[in-house]
């Protein structure tokens, strides 16, 4: 395993190190070596754990202007499972090639946002800036398992009402090009089980309404939706956001046996589950009765459930309007986001909807504005894919990105409203 000399690219590769994937993610590890930063930082800490052992480091940047509202850094220590086996180099070696690239799982998603915000601070003390708003950093568990019991809970806790949090940041998305991607919202996660019923029978016989034709029918009509969903991507009539993705993701059916399963034998169950997002301007209900009437018809023997996301997590506010945040001159803040990554030589492109989930939509959903960005030019998407990695120039252009963020963001006073006139923005 290579290490790199540059103590910048060995810290990102340290924090890389530590094995934060599900199911048993080293969330202890992980809050210790952020805590060791902070400390070298001056920065000042807490850990809660809402949930015992799935630390959550919080960290504070005090600012000089205390009644400003503060700006929170958001960032997840959890990262999904990985193939060892598949992977060129191990997922958890922070392996550093000679063409720059760091390998790691999580070294896109996003470890490097985490740790990038630090190093982005680092910069900043040393250059003697300090700032006015209060700069907070949350290092969160769980955002790849739904965020319950990590940035829910925080975003609903005594603690956070404390952090007088007016800005938040959290991830994005690498992008191929020399343009980087930012998120004013996301599609909303539904998991979907159908499951057709229908009469048993002999493997030979031919006759209607067997649980597969049922589920079958079922799954050529999910897969008309998908390709007419995906052709509006194809065409650039519509941004991977803004439409409705469903994929499969699992088929069970059958009868077992110990090395396989029974051949000649018609089951009488069978089921098909799904991943859908939906985006947060989309038809719900006309989705809602497109499940109900055309992928798990009564007529056809079928019923569906809910998985774990239903409307729970809504991207919708309890009068039903979508949650975005603002990107017109109504939110400050995404115009010094634009300035300020402009002012360190980068490029911004278009507002965009998510496509996955993030914990954005917790603090989304408290009405304040959160914006996804991760801070990867030039990059291909690898999140959750196999060889997930970074360069590591890419890496310190990011802390540049950040240190132009932090400082504009901590730097904001908004003289308009303390005139009482318009923002001057
Ligand atoms: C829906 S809760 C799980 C959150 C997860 N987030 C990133 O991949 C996702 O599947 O989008
Ligand atoms: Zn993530
Ligand atoms: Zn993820």
């Amino acid at each position: 395993i290579q290490s790199d000399d540059d103590p910048i690219i060995s810290r990102f590769q340290r924090y890389l190190r530590i094995n934060t994937a599900h199911p048993n993610p080293q969330y202890r590890e992980a809050a210790d070596f952020i805590l060791s930063e902070a400390e070298s930082l001056s920065l000042e800490s807490q850990t809660l754990e809402f949930v015992p052992g799935k630390h959550l480091v919080l960290l504070k940047w005090p600012g000089s202007e205390p009644s400003l509202s503060s700006v929170l850094l958001n960032s997840h220590t959890d990262v999904v499972p990985a193939e060892h086996d598949k992977w060129a180099h191990p997922p958890f070696s922070a392996n550093l090639d000679s063409n720059g690239d760091v390998y790691a799982r999580g070294s896109q998603d996003m470890k490097c946002v985490g740790i990038q915000y630090l190093e982005a601070i680092r910069r900043l003390k040393a250059s003697g800036f300090k700032p006015k708003r209060s700069v907070y950093l949350s290092f969160v568990p769980d955002e790849e398992i739904g965020g319950h019991d990590g940035a829910e809970k925080l975003a609903e806790s005594d603690v956070f009402k404390g952090l007088n949090v007016g800005i938040v940041l959290d991830e994005g998305l690498a992008s191929p090009t020399e343009t980087y991607r930012a998120f004013y919202a996301e599609r909303c996660p539904m998991w979907l089980v159908i499951k057709a019923t229908g009469a048993p029978g002999h493997g030979a016989k031919l006759y209607d309404n067997t649980a597969m034709e049922n589920l079958l029918k079922s799954i050529e009509s999910v897969r008309r939706f998908r390709a007419a969903q995906f052709d509006l991507v194809k065409a650039g009539l519509k941004a991977e956001g803004e439409v409705i993705s469903v994929n499969m993701v699992f088929l069970k059916a059958g009868t077992p046996t110990p090395t396989g399963f029974v051949m000649n034998m018609q089951p009488s169950e069978a089921e098909a589950g799904f991943d859908i997002r939906v985006p947060p301007i989309a038809d719900q209900e006309s989705l809602q009765k497109r499940i109900a009437e055309e992928w798990a018809p009564t007529s056809r023997n079928m019923t569906f459930r809910h998985g774990q996301f239903k409307q729970k997590v809504s991207v919708l506010d309890k009068s039903g309007k979508p949650i975005l945040t603002a990107t017109d001159s109504s939110n400050p803040w995404w115009a010094l986001l634009e300035d300020a990554v402009k002012k360190a030589n980068g490029k911004l492109g278009k507002p965009e909807i998510f496509p996955a989930s993030t914990d954005a939509r917790y603090f989304r959903n408290l009405g304040l504005p959160a914006i996804g960005f991760s801070p990867m030019a030039n990059t291909p998407i690898l999140l959750h894919d196999h060889n997930e990695f970074l360069n590591k120039d890419e890496y310190l252009k990011g802390i540049e990105i950040y240190e132009s963020i932090i400082k504009a963001y901590a730097s904001y006073v908004d003289h308009g409203k303390i005139a009482g006139s318009r923002d001057e923005l």
